[in-house]
């Protein structure tokens, strides 16, 4: 199996977690698009009565064209489960994710859910955190100063640019710096830094977070589960 294809089967895996009645969040990227397909599917062949809170346009859209009804964070008391993708995942369950740029929402929905579920192909287990450069979400205003303060770090920050060279811009117009620092010895230290930082709005650091990942590997759907 090709890696798009062991998304799918984490994906389809993941979807059978999802119960009658249950309010879902929903992530975003590629590994999510399947999940949204498989979820859909079972509402239909189940009649299974869900709502879904999206952490980005993209899936909202995916998931109201496929007929699942969509709320606004806003306006849900709860969200059961949400099932979402990452981008790095280590051995204590610690993660990377926002290559998509769509890590402050999703992780918004992450801290008001019950329950975490990661879906991966089983490229994104790694020893340790940092291969996979750190995302953040900078706000426009002063962020060359933000720029200077993380290099100042050793933190080898990039800003996030689309095709034509032009600095991407998030659901909420700010811009994406990449930090290529390489092995995150120390994720929680890490993480305290970046979140005191002003003009930092949020970082693709996930920690202590996920209650279960659902890995594709070649011998099928695994399902490892986190402690906490
Ligand atoms: O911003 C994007 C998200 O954090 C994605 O969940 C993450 O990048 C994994 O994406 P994919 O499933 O496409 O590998």
């Amino acid at each position: 199996m090709n890696q798009s294809e062991l998304k799918q089967v984490a994906a389809e895996r993941a979807a059978l977690f999802v119960e009658d009645g249950m309010t879902i969040g929903l992530g975003t990227g590629s590994t999510v698009f399947f999940l949204v397909e498989a979820i859909a599917r079972r509402i239909k062949e189940e009649g299974l009565h869900i709502q879904g809170v999206a952490t980005s346009s993209r899936t909202a859209n995916q998931a109201a064209e496929l007929g699942i009804k969509m709320l606004d964070l806003n306006d849900v008391d709860h969200i059961d489960l949400t099932i979402d993708g990452a981008d790095e995942i280590d051995k204590h369950f610690q993660g990377i994710k926002g290559g998509g740029a769509a890590h402050t929402l999703e992780k918004m929905v992450a801290i008001n859910s019950t329950r975490n579920i990661w879906i991966v192909d089983e490229s994104k287990l790694v020893p340790v955190l940092g291969k996979f450069p750190l995302p953040t979400e900078v706000i426009p205003f002063g962020c060359e100063q933000v720029f200077k303060r993380l290099e100042a770090e050793n933190l080898h920050p990039h800003f996030r640019l689309d095709a034509d060279g032009e600095r991407i811009r998030t659901h909420n117009q700010n811009f994406v710096i990449d930090l290529h620092m390489g092995a995150i010895k120390h994720p929680h230290l890490l993480k305290q830094f970046l979140d005191s930082e002003v003009g930092i709005l949020e970082h693709g650091l996930f920690l202590d977070l996920v209650n279960t990942v659902v890995v594709g590997t070649q011998d099928g759907a695994q399902v490892l589960d986190a402690k906490r």
